[in-house]
């Protein structure tokens, strides 16, 4: 069987290519970065290596790498694939919708065999998001074909991996837990299952669980951690008071989604107990920088923080750490990072309010807003005054 990949990044490789590997797959990465594309052409294998005390590997083998910019030879290798993936960042999907849509028209005009598309991005609806952007560029009797051959289920990708500083460019150090969940109800038959996924019928509350526990309890700790100067998370999570606003997080977000899907409430804490050791890990060393990349995304309505936040509000249920974490991401003044810098401009611009109005959508009457306006300023106090 043949997979198509895009992004043989971090998790790429480490999770979805390890996965499907073992799934019996070959795998061919489409990506833009030259260097991994020349060595993944070379090499034709790579190694994935656990953070645990054995340093557990594996070998990833029976795989080539196709640059990204020629779209002529990705789409011809889309038309004769068994399933697609994309690990890029959702931000890059628009930028590789053309390739996909050329990809769907070559395998429409020569087989029937129906074909998946599933992001294994950090998003609710990742895949459905692919399926609109690939759509503009089709006609709408492609289109109407592809209603019936070409499926976009959605899905949710859970594994830590961080920015790797190995001298193996291609060996990427993961953590040992992994849950990569599909939904169901959008494959089309003659789907084979992947070994190791975990295939449901409605993904929404798993997706919202694991965005608002996993990614909102990370988050939280890195824009509190840039703060105090931290570099890495494993730092940050060895100071009580980053731990108690994550925990606080966690447990505004985990009342929401407890009331919204019925979560057990036992296992929920379990849950986020377990999330938390998984943040410590002390085989990895995961930056700040890192996690809290893309604050303008992470800030949007339905991303990690506002979305769990509204929802928390709207089941009457009191935020402070939530906003106290979108106040702290206000002040991510990390000046590598794009939005990071495009974020404080707006600042100082346009004041706290109509960035947090711009940004994240709450208006000047919610009261998520004024609260985290309100905790922008305390926290931009205590950094004035010395962090005392
Ligand atoms: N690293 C992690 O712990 C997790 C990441 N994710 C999600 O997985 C996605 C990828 O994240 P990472 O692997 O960490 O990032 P990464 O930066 O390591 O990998 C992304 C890869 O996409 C490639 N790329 C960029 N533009 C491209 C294009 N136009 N065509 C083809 N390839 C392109 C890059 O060159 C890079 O190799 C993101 O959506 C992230 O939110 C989800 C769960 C965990
Ligand atoms: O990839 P994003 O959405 O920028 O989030 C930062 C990282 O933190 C995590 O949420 C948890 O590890 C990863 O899934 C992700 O790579």
């Amino acid at each position: 069987m043949k997979a198509v990949h895009f992004g043989a990044g971090n998790i790429g490789r480490g999770f979805i290519g390890l996965l499907l590997h073992q799934s019996g797959y070959e795998v061919a990465f489409v990506d833009v970065n030259d260097t991994l594309v020349s060595l993944l052409q070379t090499k034709r294998q790579y190694t994935v290596k656990l953070a645990n005390e054995q340093a557990d590997t594996f070998l990833v083998d029976q795989v080539t790498a196709i640059d990204g910019k020629n779209i002529a030879l990705v789409a011809e290798t889309i038309a004769e694939a068994d399933l697609v993936t994309t690990a890029v960042g959702v931000s890059v999907l628009k930028h590789i919708a053309a390739a996909i849509s050329k990809g769907i028209e070559l395998r429409l005009a020569g087989s029937r065999e129906p074909l998946h598309f599933i992001a294994c991005e950090n998003a609710l609806g990742g895949s459905t998001t692919l399926k609109h952007l690939v759509y503009e560029h089709l006609s709408p009797e492609t289109q109407t074909l592809a209603d019936r051959l070409v499926a976009f289920p959605d899905a949710a990708v859970d594994r830590i991996v961080p920015l790797q500083q190995n001298e193996d460019p291609l060996l990427v150090t993961v953590e040992p837990f992994y849950e990569w969940t599909i939904d169901r109800s959008a494959v089309l038959p003659g789907h084979q299952e992947i070994a190791g996924v975990h295939y449901v019928d409605q993904l929404e509350p798993y997706i919202e669980r694991k965005l608002f526990t996993v990614n909102t309890g990370h988050c939280c700790a890195a824009y509190h951690g840039y703060l105090k100067g931290y570099t890495t998370i494993q730092e940050a999570m060895k100071d009580p008071s980053i731990v108690a606003e994550v925990r606080g997080a966690l447990q505004e977000s985990g009342a929401a989604l407890i009331q919204t899907y019925q979560f057990d409430e036992a296992a929920h804490s379990q849950y986020i107990e377990q999330i938390l050791e998984r943040f410590i890990n002390p085989y990895l060393v995961d930056e700040i920088v890192r996690i809290g990349r893309s604050p303008i995304r992470k800030l949007s309505p339905q991303d990690r923080l506002v979305r769990p936040a509204s929802l928390a509000n709207q089941c009457g249920i009191t935020v402070t750490h939530l906003t106290n974490a979108m106040a702290a991401a206000l002040h991510f003044d990390y000046a590598d990072d794009p939005e990071a810098v495009e974020l404080q401009e707006t600042i100082k611009k346009h004041g706290i309010h109509r960035t947090i109005a711009e940004y994240t959508g709450l208006s000047g009457q919610s009261p998520l807003h004024a609260r985290a306006a309100e905790q922008y300023q305390q926290l931009g106090q205590w950094v004035r005054h010395g962090k005392e």
